[in-house]
């Protein structure tokens, strides 16, 4: 698959300090999750890459695009959706004066064919009744839908969602994913997730991101299989655990190093994670 997204080096340091230490990646259309610990350097990564924040060293492209140059981050931003972290909306907004707002920054001018677009994406993530509803007066889970409405407005090749499914009931988490999947469908989408099961779900690639490195980056699959012949059963809390815990049936489900003719169980991507941290190695797949 062609690359769209293409990284290399990419650091930034606070004070000093790296949050992101010479990043090298690159990107195809689809759903790529990135995981990593609080502190990691995810919503840097998310940040240089939609622009916001300039590297300190290192270079990217987006579709062929350099946006070091002034022209080049013109054609990245116009190109470009971005769910950040926290969205500043302005809650005496309804969900359609905010969305057509970031239309408006978006540089879609012709007021007709923006308020047809604004119309389609609020519909398109199931919000065409409360499109006319302050946002202070919408739950949780609608304030999100509308960030991500706003990350869909103008049709982006590319799209950067930062904890897009944080606090949302598990229903409306399957909803997200849906609209994430379909929006990965033929675009490169860049999503950073605390939850793993999001990422065993919907994405197609992952990488894990720990202090500003890249410990993985493969297939979800790949990252699972990192934990074969390393869960196991157990009566009594295991000494050679990296975790365990009593699981509701009332055995210990431990992850680490097993005993010989331990009771193995079925690894999950959560485990193949907890062990890639674990250790110093980094493990890259062929692009
Ligand atoms: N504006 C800033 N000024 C100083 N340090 C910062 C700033 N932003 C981030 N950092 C630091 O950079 C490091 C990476 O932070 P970042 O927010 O990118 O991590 P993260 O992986 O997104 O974390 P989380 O999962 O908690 O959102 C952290 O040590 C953080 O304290």
């Amino acid at each position: 698959m062609n690359t769209t997204v293409s990284a290399a080096g990419l650091t930034v340091r606070y004070g000093g300090t790296p949050a992101l230490d010479g990043v090298t990646l690159s990107l195809t259309d689809g759903v790529t999750g990135l995981l990593g610990p609080n502190g990691a350097g995810k919503t840097t990564l998310l940040k240089v890459l939609a622009t916001a924040v300039p590297p300190d060293a290192g270079a990217f492209t987006v579709h062929g695009e350099d946006p070091a140059t002034p022209a080049g981050r013109l054609a990245v931003r116009r190109s470009l959706g971005y769910l950040p972290q926290t969205p500043g909306f302005h809650p005496d907004f309804t969900a359609f004066e905010f969305v057509d707002y970031v239309a408006i920054l978006k540089e879609l001018t012709d007021q007709g064919g923006r308020h047809r677009e604004v119309r389609r994406v609020l519909d398109q993530v199931g919000l065409a009744d409360v499109r006319g509803r302050r946002i202070k007066r919408l739950s949780g889970g609608m304030r999100q839908r509308v960030a991500l409405a706003a990350a869909l407005v103008g049709g982006p090749r590319f799209l950067v969602l930062d904890e897009p499914t944080v606090g949302l009931d598990p229903e409306q988490r399957m909803r997200f994913r849906e609209l994430i999947a379909e929006a990965g469908e033929d675009r490169t989408v860049l999503l950073s997730t605390h939850q793993t099961e999001d990422v065993a779900m919907l994405c197609n690639r992952v990488i894990v991101l720990a202090e500003g490195r890249v410990r993985y980056d493969g297939t979800p699959a790949g990252l699972t299989a990192r934990a074969a012949g390393r869960v196991w059963s157990s009566t009594e809390r295991a000494p050679g655990a990296r975790a365990g815990w009593r699981t509701g049936t009332g055995t210990f489900r431990n992850v680490g190093d097993p005993p010989t003719g331990a009771d193995l169980l079925e690894p999950t991507l959560e485990d193949g994670y907890l062990l890639v941290l674990d250790t110093d190695e980094t493990e890259v797949a062929a692009a």
